[in-house]
């Protein structure tokens, strides 16, 4: 089971074992962690955190967001005063693009359900798409779903969409019992920013990428596929040939190798035509 709510800078899901906010802006997700906490232990008897992932790509105006968001090494020492062990890292290029993740990476009771999440960031969007994300040139959010192509990423998935004023739009999916895709989509064009995310089993996301891709030409995109052993994400394919894009080149590609899960990172620009 999944419980799926569109918030009005978030997304949050809440699954048997596990809760997954997704936030833009200068919201100050940090200071949610202790709330969340009680408010688990309080009303569900969970009192222990198996792992945690708190993960942003670099900030385009990091001088713009509320303390300690301002830096990712100033996150890191909240989180560190929150959790015992916690691991920081950050993959791709320091100097351009790159994303940070902060994690437990502690062994822990054997995870024996299958378990994985592909992330597409994507940024340099085309102006002409980007409109259709707009009141002027939609009327609703169920507009935008079904003329995208967005209502047809999963078939038979339940959509709760969302469109901003003047523009923006947000959109859950559930499928599958528990799994969920989650798309938000910043249309400005000195900003634009579109974030996908799913928890969909599939043994290689070329397909599921492609189509995103297809819907809203990025110029830029990263990848992040984390997999554990049961999964059947088969992460060495993201090395290979399967994960070409025409049109897109590959600028870096990154395995991590975690206690309970091998995550890869990879990003892609346009090839100049
Ligand atoms: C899709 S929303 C939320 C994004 C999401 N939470 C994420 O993870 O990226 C962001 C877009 O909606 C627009 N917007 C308009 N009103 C908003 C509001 N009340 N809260 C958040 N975004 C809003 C922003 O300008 C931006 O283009």
């Amino acid at each position: 089971m999944v419980d799926s709510y569109v918030l009005s800078e978030s997304s949050m899901f809440v699954l048997k074992h596990r809760l997954i906010l997704k936030t833009c802006g200068r919201t100050t997700l940090l200071d949610a962690i202790k709330p969340l906490r009680e408010l688990a232990d309080k009303h569900c008897g969970f009192n222990k955190v198996q792992d945690i992932f708190y993960s942003h790509k670099n900030l385009m105006r990091p001088h713009m967001q509320e303390e300690p968001h301002k830096c990712f090494a100033k996150e890191v020492e909240i989180l560190d005063e929150l959790f015992d062990n916690g691991e920081a890292y950050c993959l791709g290029k320091v100097n351009s693009d790159c994303w940070y993740l902060y994690t437990l990476n502690q062994f822990c009771d054997p995870i024996l359900v299958p378990d994985q999440t592909l992330e597409v960031l994507m940024t340099k969007l085309d102006p002409e798409v980007m409109k259709m994300f707009t009141c002027e040139e939609s009327s609703t959010a169920r507009e935008i779903t079904e003329k995208t192509g967005i209502g047809m990423l999963w078939p038979n998935m339940k959509i709760d969409d969302f469109l901003f004023d003047p523009c923006g739009y947000s959109m859950n999916g559930v499928f599958d019992e528990d799994k969920y895709m989650t798309i938000h989509v910043t249309p400005e064009d000195e900003f634009s920013y579109v974030s996908f995310e799913t928890n969909a089993s599939e043994r290689c996301y070329k397909r599921m990428i492609g189509d995103v891709l297809q819907i809203f030409h990025p110029g830029k995109f990263i990848l992040t596929v984390f997999a554990n052993k049961h999964s059947v994400a088969d992460i060495s394919c993201t090395t290979h040939t399967e994960y070409k894009f025409s049109n897109y080149r590959k600028d870096a590609a990154q395995h991590v190798h975690f206690e309970n899960y091998d995550l890869r990172y990879l990003s892609f620009q346009k090839a100049p035509s």
